[in-house]
């Protein structure tokens, strides 16, 4: 502890003084003033009890004695003054110290690569790192109270000291049993802490279950209410049972640590009696030194106290610099190669890709030596079965994951991903992925978020939204571009699933990208806002000339794709154009298996047409 301690405090003074520097002034110095005029009290209080009990007339003594009460009057009020402007001081650094805390982590974690959020290792640290923050704010109160109580030990232990030499260690022996007892439990609680730290996240999540909106309808309908109330009390069971535990170990350890405390106090007490029965010590002296021990106990008693919490919640800031240092080693780098100005395409060469397993078996690859080109200017469709690996593949593109290493490559034109600058590679990127967020903001910011570095201009939100068909939606909100889309809050607004995906593909629009990636844009819209959005996606590309990726299981909608490429298993099984594909010459046969699979559904749903009705139908379906 006295190795790290140091060095952990520093960490929280450092943040203080990023947060605050001249609060942070202003607390040192008050709260070594305060302990300085403690010092200077209990001398003066020594020397009133000098006087007091010195030789003479009750009313000489009493004159003698006061100057030195004069200045016990004067320390404590210049104590009060202190201990005001430090609690001041305090009370505006503290909050300053876990916002800086704060939103360095999250700066740091907001650009960490993808991989290290899906991580649960590193979620883990997250977590601790979250208490951590709120511990660097903590730990200034007892940095400050750490400070205080040294400088007051100090003036015990001095004043001990001059009185009798013995007495200074038997001070600290009767100190010593409670710091050991404090030490170990709050050591204790810190490896408690990081056992149950991912268990109360899940009981955490499984409270939260119950209340949240999206879980609303099934906890009702499917009455799954009761099942997670069974799984949170399980979960708050064994929290309370490891809390039991913590508690009996704290009372066995503070037990120990009474019993060893109470025999050096009868030590320290049995010395004294034996100074003043050898005749080594005055009356007086020993009056002063009993209440010096006093001051000094009570003093060790409360650095010992404000050193141990200081110690438990440095182990937090502890977690916290770790997770900031992984976060470092973890970041999406900045610089790079820079993207040629006009890109001719994107090619993957033999790329592989493996998502880091649990730990338990090695991980299979998501992505086995791919091999494809996403020319620009063209609309591009990824087919394939589910879990073929199309979404993971758009992640590498869009450069949120880069290729194994020691596998093929991404190429920017002659440009390698993995050297390129990867903001660059961001800012050529829209995606609209099929998790995309419904952030809980207004309309306005939902579709300008996808340009978030500028001032949101209503005019192009409209616009993009007219795109998409998002214009419907908006025409029946309340308060139009303003109207909050989040259920729950004042004003809040509630849309439904293929409205989002309108304000989703919107956003995408919006933010004006040079590669579109839309992953399965249309699977919550309907019929009508269906064809709209392909006509719209095709219409983008042959009027601004953005490439469009597209991501579907509707088949019938990528016939007038420039370049389709079909997925399976990880590998590519066959790309080209729609005829190419259809045609048994030219194709694997994997597309039009599946595509004459549809087809026959849609066939086999007509209830027996004529053969003129029969060509119409299927002439819709395939446009
Ligand atoms: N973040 C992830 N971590 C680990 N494995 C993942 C992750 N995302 C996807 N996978 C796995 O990778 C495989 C491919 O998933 P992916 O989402 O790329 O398939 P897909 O072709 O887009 O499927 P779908 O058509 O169902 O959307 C699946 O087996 C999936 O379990």
């Amino acid at each position: 502890m006295a190795r790290r301690l140091p060095r952990l405090a520093g960490t929280g003074l450092r943040l203080a003084h990023l947060a605050d520097a001249r609060a942070l002034r202003v607390v040192l110095a008050s709260e070594a003033g305060r302990g300085v005029a403690q010092a200077v009290g209990l001398v003066a209080v020594n020397s009133v009890l000098g006087h007091v009990l010195a030789a003479g007339s009750t009313n000489e003594r009493l004159t003698q004695a006061l100057p030195a009460l004069a200045v016990v009057a004067v320390t404590a009020f210049l104590g009060s003054l202190l201990r005001s402007a430090s609690t001041a001081a305090t009370g505006a650094l503290e909050p300053k110290v876990q916002r800086v805390a704060t939103e360095q982590y999250l700066g740091l974690v907001h650009r960490t690569e993808l991989s290290a959020i899906e991580d649960d290792e590193f979620h883990r640290l997250l977590d601790a790192a979250r208490y951590g923050a709120d511990s660097a704010r903590r730990m200034i109160r007892y940095c400050t109270n750490t400070l205080n109580s040294a400088v007051s030990l100090i003036a015990a232990a001095g004043v001990l000291t001059v009185l009798h030499p013995v007495l200074l260690p038997l001070l600290v022996l009767m100190t010593l049993p409670s710091a050991w007892s404090s030490l170990m439990i709050s050591r204790q609680r810190y490896i408690s802490f990081h056992a149950f730290v991912q268990h109360a996240r899940a009981g955490h999540l499984l409270g939260q279950l119950l209340t949240q909106k999206e879980a609303a309808a099934e906890v009702r309908v499917h009455g799954v209410g009761p099942f997670l109330l069974g799984h949170f009390r399980t979960m708050a069971e064994t929290s309370e049972r490891e809390q039991t535990r913590l508690a009996h170990r704290a009372a066995r350890i503070g037990l120990a640590a009474d019993g060893a405390g109470g025999l050096a106090t009868l030590l320290t007490y049995g010395a004294l009696g034996a100074l003043l029965w050898g005749g080594a010590m005055e009356l007086a002296v020993a009056g002063t030194a009993v209440l010096a021990i006093r001051t000094g106990a009570a003093s060790l008693d409360s650095l010992v106290l404000q050193v141990t919490e200081l110690h438990q919640e440095s182990l937090f800031v502890a977690d916290f610099e770790r997770l900031c240092r992984e976060a470092k080693t973890r970041a999406i780098p900045v610089g790079g190669d820079p993207l040629p100005e006009r890109l001719r395409e994107v090619r993957f060469e033999k790329v592989t890709f493996t998502y880091p397993g649990s730990g338990q078996t090695p991980p299979e690859p998501t992505l086995h030596e791919v091999s494809l080109a996403f020319p620009t200017g063209k609309i591009i469709a990824l087919v394939g079965e589910n879990g073929s690996g199309k979404s993971t593949l758009v992640r590498l593109l869009a450069g949120l994951y880069l290729p194994d290493e020691g596998s093929g490559t991404i190429w920017w034109d002659d440009v390698d991903a993995r050297t390129a600058d990867r903001d660059q590679i961001f800012g050529r990127v829209a995606l609209m992925s099929q998790d995309f967020y419904h952030w809980p903001f207004t309309f306005r910011v939902n579709v300008g978020i996808g340009q978030p570095g500028q001032a949101i201009d209503d005019r192009a939100v409209e616009e993009a939204s007219g795109f998409s068909g998002a214009d419907e939606v908006l025409g029946g909100l309340p308060r139009g571009l303003s109207t909050l889309l989040a259920r729950g809050y004042r004003g809040g607004h509630q849309i439904s699933g293929g409205q989002w995906q309108r304000i989703g593909i919107a956003r995408a629009k919006y933010r004006q990208a040079e590669i579109l990636i839309v992953d399965e844009p249309t699977s919550a819209l309907d019929a009508v806002a269906e064809q709209r959005v392909f006509d719209q996606i095709r219409a983008l590309a042959a009027t601004t000339g953005q490439t469009i990726v597209l991501i579907t299981h509707r088949l019938h909608s990528v016939r007038h794709a420039d370049l389709i490429h079909v997925l399976k298993d990880g590998r590519v099984a066959e790309s080209g154009t729609f005829e190419e594909l259809m045609d048994p010459a030219t194709g694997t046969g994997d597309f039009r298996d599946a595509y004459l699979v549809q087809a026959s559904a849609f066939d086999a749903a007509i209830p027996t047409p004529s053969a003129g009705d029969h060509d119409t139908l299927r002439t819709q379906d395939h446009a």
